[in-house]
């Protein structure tokens, strides 16, 4: 074989590999209209079930009667908790440790909740047929406020309290009342008391990061089909972790996993609200068993934004410490975590507030403690989601905010108190009060790049003039400067320490070469838009040499892909990413064996050269990696197996911490409310970059969701639990009107231990950005006298902010 390219640049350009900005390959059919959802699958005879959801938020279930929906032509079956009791089916097990009510079982404890399951020939037919099952309800207290509900004496979960109504103990440790569900303490409490006790200035503050919801654009939904001849179960579903929903399949079904195949075709979205397990997929799967028919069920959007995974709903009570000059010296951290009806969390198990003890931020804080109170109440449970599923959001916005407000108390510039308390480059692999160890950064050098690029000082006078001609009456607009530093932790995880459910989370890679130099690359984990098919096979491309285009990516189909916990958390690129590099690796080393063979040189003569081996010294006499994945299957070498394949497990040793540095610059009319982003800088340091083009757009996606959370989305609950944002009318979904023009920028700070030196970087500027947004609007009030106020920041609270600061008279 001929190889027709010859300049080494060439042919490093002709695989598309790392650091290419390669056009992604799924977006042929994207843009076409030939993707493939869950929606799509069309099969022969199948039906679709639909919930009857109760519209109360806590109640009683009297009596389900079915008797009229059964007459409803084309309503074939009504599942209830009666009917899956025998099979023991009516509760199932959550992420969390925690049980779920499938269909209600004597109770109902939030709006929406699923009640009665009804299974008929299409959509419409099952419409009607909910709309004729005749449910009793008894209404119940109902209890919306966390802190409220640890002193109540309405018991929520009945299956909380021992025969004498004492609260029982829970899937993490004691519990102090019915309605709680775990303390999680990291870090030292008296010690930090004491320092805080003893500091020169301390700051307390309260705050919400309200409840919201990632609203994918594709809502949940799954298709199941038993053959009962095979005694095999087919489901597809919106699932971010295939191979873990078919093991929990397993387990509450009895059926054996071989027989069990879980497909995660496209998927529209996911944002971590596909990571749990949904009773609409266990209904499916036993309405296909008991009607022997497949049967689809699909969320609506209510359905998607009143009852899936919600996100957030943190209070967090926090006091930080500091000498005069601004020295951070403790970090106190309490937080209610009112987690609905059941704790349904996706955290590693023992993680309970995921890794929320990530709060003490970039920051070289010596001492610090957190603890984390879980609660139920009367709405959605979930918690799992939402562009980070394990709570560095939160702790982000918290430590970030206080920053904000010690800068404050110590009457001092926040860009410049954030810079004396970063941790220095030296200081990695740096060990965190709170336990965690960062495995590489270099926090001032991205920091003064930013304030550069934005010309920070210069903004500062604009603002102190602004503040001046406002006062003097010439102004109505108001500017802020939101600053953020952030530090995620992604890459779950070590299996020492991360499990979900008892299963550890490595993720993993297989390669198999075919005779013709092409590939096809199959891993653990799912995309929903990321572009895995994309960015992987580029990982590839530089390992073995092959072009990027040569190699198809495949996940999501528990039949053919290797054994993985799946996408969230932005583990994919530091775990299953780090898997590939490995298995690629594997490939390169045979390679090398069968090389030297062909070259008839000892193995330690030839060395790899892009895409091909060549012998030291001698470079006109080489293989390419094209010529000897033919020879893997032609040749009979002696001591090698023919072929060309690899598999990897990978289990990282640490996860991976990007950071990045974030500045908003925001115009805030004082009488509407309204704000106005003029410039939104963000510098992320994901470590080593696959696909810049790629990183791009998580960027801008991870922004946008952002500015949503933080100006104006939520889901609210009226004191009854009746959701007041469950449409699309209420619930603020940003377009490309309300969104600005991103500027974007990186340094890279390699992770020492991931073979490539990746991080992940999906959720990075979800959490850098929300602080970043609502610092802008406090700060643009920190000079009329704002200390604090919660998100979101619409305009009816901005202008309320304004009015309680006087700015109105
Ligand atoms: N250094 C680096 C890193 C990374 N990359 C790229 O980028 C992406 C991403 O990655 P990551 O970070 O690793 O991540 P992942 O794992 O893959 O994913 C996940 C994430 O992702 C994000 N993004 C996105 N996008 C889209 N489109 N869609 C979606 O859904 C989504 N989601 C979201 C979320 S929310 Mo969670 O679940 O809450 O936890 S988490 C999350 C991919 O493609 C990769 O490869 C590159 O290139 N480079
Ligand atoms: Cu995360």
């Amino acid at each position: 074989m001929k190889d027709e390219i010859t300049s080494r640049d060439d042919r490093v350009a002709n695989l598309k590999g790392m650091g290419c900005s390669r056009k992604r390959v799924e977006d042929a059919r994207f843009t076409q209209g030939k993707g493939n959802y869950v929606d799509d699958i069309k099969l022969d005879g199948m039906l679709f079930g639909d919930f009857v959801r109760s519209p109360y938020a806590h109640a009683r279930i009297k009596s389900v009667n079915s008797e009229a929906a059964l007459k409803v032509p084309g309503v074939l079956a009504v599942l209830t908790a009666e009917d899956l009791a025998p099979l023991g089916l009516h509760w199932m097990p959550t992420l969390a440790g925690d049980k779920q009510m499938v269909l209600a079982d004597g109770k109902v404890l939030f709006q929406g909740q699923e009640v009665a399951f009804v299974v008929a020939e299409d959509r419409y037919a099952a419409a009607d047929g909910i709309e004729a099952v005749e449910v009793e309800y008894e209404e119940l207290p109902v209890i919306v406020d966390p802190f409220k509900s640890l002193e109540s004496d309405v018991v929520l979960r009945e299956d909380t309290v021992d025969e004498n109504g004492k609260a029982t103990d829970g899937a993490h440790g004691p519990r102090k009342h019915p309605n709680h569900i775990f303390t999680w303490e990291v870090g030292e409490k008296d010690a930090t008391e004491q320092v805080i006790d003893e500091a020169d200035v301390v700051a307390t503050e309260t705050m919400y990061y309200h409840r919201t919801h990632p609203c994918p654009l594709e809502t949940c939904g799954s298709v199941a089909s038993m053959d009962k001849v095979n005694g095999k179960l087919t489901l597809w579903g919106t699932f971010q972790a295939p191979h873990a929903i078919r093991t929990i399949v397993s387990l509450i079904s009895g059926l054996e996993e071989h027989n069990i195949r879980v497909i995660s075709p496209d998927i529209g979205g996911g944002f971590g609200n596909k990571v749990g397990a949904y009773p609409g997929y266990v209904c499916s799967v036993v309405a296909s068993i008991v009607t022997g028919r497949p049967v689809k069920w699909i969320e609506d959007r209510m359905d998607n934004l009143m009852t899936t995974a919600f996100a957030r709903d943190y209070w967090m009570t926090g006091k930080i410490s500091a000498t005069k000059e601004g020295k951070i010296t403790g970090l106190h951290c309490n937080v209610t975590a009112d987690h609905g009806g059941f704790d349904a969390c996706a955290d590693p198990t023992k993680f309970p507030a995921g890794f929320m003890n990530i709060c003490t931020g970039s920051y070289d804080i010596p001492t610090a403690y957190l603890a984390v109170d879980g609660v139920y109440t009367n709405k959605a449970p979930g918690g799992v989601s939402y562009r980070c599923s394990f709570r560095v959001t939160e702790a982000v916005y918290f430590i970030e905010r206080m920053i904000e407000v010690l800068a404050i108390e110590l009457n001092m510039d926040a860009a410049e108190l954030r810079r004396i308390n970063f941790i220095k480059k030296d200081q990695f692999p740096y060990q965190s009060a709170l336990g965690w160890e960062y495995d590489s950064g270099d926090y001032h050098t991205a920091w003064d790049k930013a304030l550069k690029t934005v010309d920070y000082d210069g903004l500062r006078a604009e603002q102190a003039e602004r503040v001046e001609a406002f006062k003097r009456g010439e102004t109505r607009k108001i500017m802020g400067i939101g600053l953020s530093f952030f530090t995620e932790i992604v890459g779950a995880g070590p299996v020492k320490n991360c499990d979900i459910l008892g299963l550890g989370m490595f993720d993993s890679c297989e390669i198999r070469i075919h005779p013709t130099g092409s590939a096809i690359a199959r891993l653990g984990t799912i995309s929903q838009g990321q572009g895995h098919a994309t960015t992987f096979a580029q990982i590839l491309a530089s390992e073995i040499g092959l072009p990027a285009d040569s190699i198809t990516v495949e996940e999501g189909d528990t039949d053919t892909a290797p054994y993985g916990l799946g996408t969230y958390g932005s583990r994919s690129t530091p775990v299953a990413g780090a898997a590939t590099a490995m298995a690629g690796r594997k490939i390169r080393a045979k390679a090398q064996m069968i090389a030297a063979y062909l070259l008839e040189v000892h193995d330690d003569d030839v060395e790899f050269d892009v895409d091909r081996f060549v012998v030291k010294g001698a470079p006109e006499r080489f293989k390419t990696m094209k010529e000897i994945a033919f020879a893997a299957y032609n040749q009979a070498i002696p001591g090698i197996e023919p072929g060309l394949e690899a598999v990897s497990y990978y289990d990282p040793p640490n996860m991976t911490y990007p950071f990045g540095a974030y500045i908003c610059v925001m115009d805030i009319d004082v009488d509407t409310g309204v704000t106005d982003i003029r410039r939104f800088y963000a510098l992320d340091d994901c470590g080593t970059r696959i696909n810049p083009m790629i990183i791009e757009g998580q960027v801008h996606g991870g922004l946008t969701e952002a500015l949503a959370v933080a100006l104006g989305q939520e889901i609210a609950y009226d004191d009854q639990g009746n959701v007041k944002t469950g449409t699309l009318m209420d619930f603020f979904l940003p377009t490309a009107w309300e969104v600005p023009n991103y500027e974007t920028d990186h340094t890279v700070t390699p992770s020492p231990h991931h073979p490539i030196g990746a991080k992940g970087v999906g959720e990075s500027p979800h959490v850098g950005g929300v602080p970043c947004f609502s610092n802008a609007v406090q700060d643009a009030f920190r000079p009329f006298g704002l200390r604090h106020t919660n998100m979101p920041h619409d305009h009816w609270r901005i202008w309320k902010t304004a009015n309680s600061l006087g700015m109105h008279d």
